[in-house]
């Protein structure tokens, strides 16, 4: 596809108007502007904001839909899915594009004309800019997307951010939408020493004045009083015989990067202050019914989901963010049992930000059966892990010790143990056993949330599951708020008194005064919805003993089991070698870094030829990620233990459920040193003698 293809049109000269909002290095010109011919329309009133906010409502803009989290406005706008990034392209059609911090230097807004460059290709200066460093072509994904937009004529959503100031006053929202845009032209122009693409948006909806027009500015004119014949001056090249528009007011470019009069008036430099020829900006592609947005601007999403249906209440659409029908912020589930705008406490990028709106959808969650969960439910063989791929770590198998439990042993050298306890059906249909216990916390309101990552790369992003702490406070990869047990449900107490079964019959015998046997103080239940997922993590915090138990319930789920980047590599990602290299087995050229320690550690060598040794080896490394070393197929009813300290320190895990919906109860013992006093009651329990767990 020809990338900088400039829309080509009748030369024509045209009334210059002013341009309203324009790049500080673009100059403006400086005439009054005409008013226009065609007969006034009276603005529609303007509605009081729904939010509240009425600073918007008295500069005469109407309410704009809005996000305070990039990741929020990802969650609830289907055409902008983009969590990082101004382009969100899929399949490759850009649908969304943000304005937001830098829209780079001869940008431009008016009530109805956006022209932007186009991201990619930049990086930030010491003063936050975006500088491009490579020559942007079509052979950018983002790129190509918008020029297929706009060869298809598929309106674009448009977002601004409250960074961007080509609007020049200060915006309502972190992120606003502004509406639908048609591309009407892409080309290239020269940025520094760099080729850059740039692009020009028209409004779809000529007819409706826009929201962030200034207070007092002229209705739009009606389009059946517009002149859509006037079109930008276009020529063709003398050097490349291509043609392209006449886009500044200097004098006409080529704005084809291959010719050798590229970005040259009359075959010289163009001044560095440019302006936009009017007709540039004036022109209007002529409305034209089939276009038409292929998305809602707004999705009511919530229209679309009936309460009592059964197949939504844990599918992957009951988990998207959706707009407040009050206040048009948009929300992500981060309920259990649904969305409420209040109690919205996140630390984003644009700071702290709380919320007080009441709205709020909570559903009714209809408990489904295991038999929607498992597809092989009473299809598959009764005794499973049957097989193993040999590209993992192969287990012990013992499956007499805890009959009707098969007992997978693994064991990780230098780090600890993983005891997989493989349920049965025996196990599972006993009164109270695992069946009984997934259809009771389906039920309950075991207060279930989702929490904002304490290190995501974008601030605001959430957990991809619910959680809920019991007992001692723990914090894994989000801080939690802990329940005490004596607030914990029956399915709980059960689940912990396996737990504690499991974690004992797993550490007898391996307990070491390094890494004792601790019954669990604390338990964190996890749930899982379609597509949620844990990513790999460590259980690694100082304040946790050895040992983590987990029951899981529901869906299959895969768990993998890798080391960590550093000590698999041999060093950090920022290429720094690691202090102390514990070398374990089956990190990267295992061989040669366990001799060369050897050697040091004998004295054959000292410190620096060590470091200088281990400096040669692994600058053979590879950067991928480290392969997973374990893999387990967790089945409704399985317990796995994992003991040991090291296996934290050097490893860490990831469970990716399959199907609709799972629940993971995992249990540690939580330092009570490490707690504070006034929490400690909440780690106290007593088991009722049925709650207690015998193995059977
Ligand atoms: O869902 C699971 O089985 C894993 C839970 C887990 O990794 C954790 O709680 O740290």
């Amino acid at each position: 596809m020809d990338a900088a293809r400039v829309y080509e049109t009748r030369s024509r000269r045209l009334d210059k108007q002013p341009h309203p909002i324009i790049n500080a290095r673009i100059s403006r010109r400086k005439k009054t502007p005409p008013r226009r011919k065609s007969a006034p329309i009276p603005s529609r009133p303007i509605p009081s904001h729904p939010s509240g906010d009425f600073r918007l409502a008295r500069r005469g803009w109407r309410t704009p839909r809005m996000a305070d989290c990039r990741p929020e406005l990802s969650d609830a706008i289907p055409w902008f899915r983009a969590v990082q990034g101004g382009v969100y392209h899929n399949g490759n059609i850009c649908w969304g594009f943000l304005l937001d911090a830098d829209s780079g230097i001869r940008s431009y807004i008016d009530d109805e004309v956006v022209i932007t460059r186009v991201g990619g290709g930049c990086v930030k200066d010491a003063e936050g800019n975006l500088v491009l460093t490579k020559d942007q072509d079509s052979d950018s994904t983002a790129l190509r997307s918008i020029l297929n937009s706009m060869a298809l004529n598929i309106p674009v959503g448009m977002i601004i951010g409250d960074r961007n100031t080509l609007l020049q006053r200060k915006l309502p929202h972190r992120y606003n939408i502004l509406s639908f845009f048609r591309i009407s032209h892409v080309w290239y122009e020269k940025i520094g020493k760099k080729t850059g693409a740039r692009v020009r948006f028209e409004k779809l909806d000529l007819a409706s004045k826009s929201w962030w027009a200034l207070k007092g500015s002229s209705p739009a004119a009606p389009p059946d009083q517009r002149n859509f014949d006037m079109k930008p001056e276009t020529k063709q090249c003398a050097g490349c015989l291509q043609t392209s528009a006449r886009v500044y007011d200097e004098g006409w470019m080529c704005l084809h990067p291959s010719c050798k009069l590229f970005w040259t008036i009359n075959a010289s430099a163009p001044p560095e202050t440019l302006t936009f020829h009017p007709g540039f900006l004036e022109s209007r592609l002529r409305p034209d019914p089939e276009i038409q947005p292929h998305f809602s601007l707004v999705p009511s999403l919530l229209s679309t989901l009936n309460d009592g249906d059964q197949d939504i209440s844990s599918a992957r659409i009951a988990w998207k963010g959706i707009v407040c029908p009050r206040c048009c912020r948009c929300i992500s589930r981060r309920f259990w049992n649904g969305w409420k705008c209040t109690d919205y406490d996140l630390q984003c990028s644009s700071g702290h930000v709380q919320n007080r709106c009441p709205f709020e959808k909570l559903t009714t969650m209809h408990p489904v059966s295991l038999r929607s969960v498992i597809d092989d439910f009473e299809l598959s063989p009764i005794k499973r892990a049957l097989f193993f791929d040999p590209k993992f770590a192969m287990p012990e198998i013992d499956d007499r010790t805890f009959f009707p439990y098969r007992k997978l042993s693994y064991r990780i050298p230098g780090a600890g143990y993983i005891t997989h306890f493989v349920s049965s059906q025996s196990i599972n249909t006993r009164p109270n056993g695992p069946n009984d216990l997934f259809n009771q916390l389906q039920v309950a309101d075991a207060g279930l949330r989702r929490y904002p990552l304490q290190q995501s790369v974008v601030a605001g992003t959430l957990t991809a599951h619910f959680a809920v702490n019991y007992g001692m406070p723990y914090k894994y990869i989000v801080s939690v708020d802990s329940r005490g047990f004596s607030n914990a449900s029956d399915a709980i107490l059960r689940s912990l008194g396996r737990l504690t079964w499991a974690t004992e019959q797993a550490v007898q015998g391996q307990s070491t005064e390094q890494d004792p046997l601790l019954l669990p103080n604390e338990l964190l239940l996890l749930g899982y919805f379609e597509d949620m997922k844990i990513g790999y993590h460590d259980d690694g915090e100082s304040s946790l003993g050895p040992t983590i138990a987990t029951l899981s319930l529901g869906a299959k789920s895969t768990m993998l089991v890798r080391m960590k980047y550093k000590y698999y590599h041999g060093r950090s990602k920022a290429k720094k070698l690691l202090d102390s290299d514990p070398v374990l087995q089956g990190c990267e050229f295992f061989a040669q870094r366990a001799e060369l320690k050897h050697r040091w550690e004998r004295g054959d060598i000292a410190k620096p030829e060590y470091d200088r040794g281990r400096e040669t080896i692994v600058a053979k490394t590879r950067t991928g990620d480290p392969p997973p070393c374990v893999k387990m197929e967790l089945h409704h009813g399985d317990l796995v233990v994992m003991h040991g300290a090291g296996l934290q320190r050097f490893y860490e895990h990831s469970v990716i459920p399959e199907k609709k919906l799972r629940f993971a109860l995992t249990a540690r013992y939580i330092k009570p040193e490490d707690v504070d006093p006034a929490e400690l009651r909440k780690g106290k329990f007593t088991l009722a003698p049925d709650q207690v767990y015998d193995g059977k």
